[in-house]
This record gives structure tokens, sequence and C-alpha cells, in this order.
């Protein structure tokens, strides 16, 4: 199975299996996100299901308005039944790692809101602690004038090296969907209490969330080599 197949594959099924008729829908960020649109689009088409899609990033809710979708808020629908999410990284706890594509606050926001939390992602993702697999570090969504005590004081606090991310084609940071910076904190001690850590780090001012999604995943759904 390529990745993009395992991807698809992953997506499909959390569809198939978890988006019922009525229901109030988390969609998550990320191009394995996208295959989960797609998927619905099909059977809201096929199946005249009435699915209503609260967005997690500017990417999703254009893929909500690109495939016709219902758009909803949290405004006017605070209680979701399910969100399908990707990560980067999940470890054998299913500790997450995520904002690799810079949305993680608003997935953060809309996943705390989810009765069910699922998460679709293809093979290279599946680790047994974090950063076995994925190597940027944890992402870290900060107010752009805090970055730089920010990254000094979470070098002084767990050591590792906190680089602001920059853009590709444009000079100077990212921007995030919320007007703020990303620090990708490159950890080196991987056997870290990650919801300790993810609360501390959320206790130094200018810190606006974290990456670091602990016990939030219910279940996960996995593009392996093998299909199951
Ligand atoms: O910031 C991006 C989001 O957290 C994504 O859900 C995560 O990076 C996984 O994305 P992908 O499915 O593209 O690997």
């Amino acid at each position: 199975m390529s990745l993009e197949e395992a991807k698809q594959f992953a997506a499909r099924r959390a569809v198939d299996e978890y988006i019922k008729k009525d229901c109030i829908f988390g969609v998550g960020s990320g191009s394995t996100v996208v295959y989960a649109v797609q998927r619905l689009a099909e059977r809201v088409e096929t199946e005249k299901l009435k699915v209503t899609c609260i967005p997690t990033s500017f990417q999703s809710k254009q893929l909500i308005i690109k495939h016709k979708l219902t758009l909803g808020e949290l405004e006017t629908h605070p209680v979701i039944d399910v969100t399908i999410d990707g990560a980067d990284e999940v470890d054998a706890e299913m500790t997450l790692i995520k904002g690799g594509g810079g949305c993680l606050l608003q997935e953060k926001i809309v996943a705390s809101c989810s009765k069910k939390f699922v998460v679709i992602a293809d093979y290279t993702k599946d680790s047994v602690k974090l950063g076995d697999r994925y190597k940027k570090g944890i992402p870290i969504e900060v107010v752009p004038m805090a970055y730089v005590p920010v990254q000094n004081k979470i070098q002084a606090l767990y050591g590792g090296e906190v680089k602001l991310r920059k853009a590709v084609a444009k000079a100077g940071p990212v921007v995030t969907d919320n007007g703020n910076f990303i620090l990708d904190w490159i950890f080196t001690d991987q056997d870290l209490r990650w919801d300790k850590v993810d609360n501390h780090l959320k206790m130094i001012p200018g810190v606006v969330e974290t990456g670091l999604f602990v016990r939030m995943c219910e279940k996960l759904t996995l593009g392996s080599l093998k299909v199951t």
C-alpha cells in the first residue's frame, strides 16, 4: 500500500464507521482529512445524509465549501458528535503530536467539544514513543510578541531546541489561522510525562496551545501496510 493509499484507506474507513445520519461532524485538517471529506461528500450524495461540518482550520473550511457540505460553527453547534482528524505521530498510549501543518489550536478546541475523537493516519505515524517517527518537534502556538521569551523558557525548563517556524514562500515566520507564530520544540527526553508537559507549557505566558493531544484520541484508524 502506498502512503496515499494508506491515508485514503484510513480516512474512508473512519467516515464509513463513525459518520451517521444527522450528525455534527468536526472536520480536522491536513492531507489525510482531504480523503475523509471526499468520502463524506460521496456518502452525502448517495445516502442523502444530513451532516453539519464544523471546521478546524481555514483549510478544512475550504474543503467543506468545495464539496458543498453544510458548514456549521461552534457558536451554533457547541457539541460535536464525532471529529475525525489526522496526526503527525501517535504513540503507544495514543498521545498525539499535531500541528505539523500549523493547525492545532482550533483542532484542539473542536476535539475538546467532541463526544468522539477519531484519528486517521498512515503507517508512518505509528510509533511507540513520541519522537520515534516525527522528527520536527512539538508545535507550540505562541503570541508573536512572546516568541523569544517562550523559546528561552522552554529550553531552560526542558532542554532541546526550540525553533521559530519559518514560512516557505514568504520571508519570515509562519502565521497561523489565529494570527500567531509556531515554535517547534525538538525535545531530547522521550520519557517525559506528556500530560504534565502540556500543562506546564501552557502556564508560560504567551503560549496559546500545544500540539500535544494527551488522552483525547479515542479511536485510531490506521492505514497499514496490510489491508485488514
Ligand atoms: O497542522 C496540521 C494538523 O495537525 C494535521 O492534522 C497533521 O499535521 C496531520 O496532517 P497530515 O494528514 O497531512 O499528515
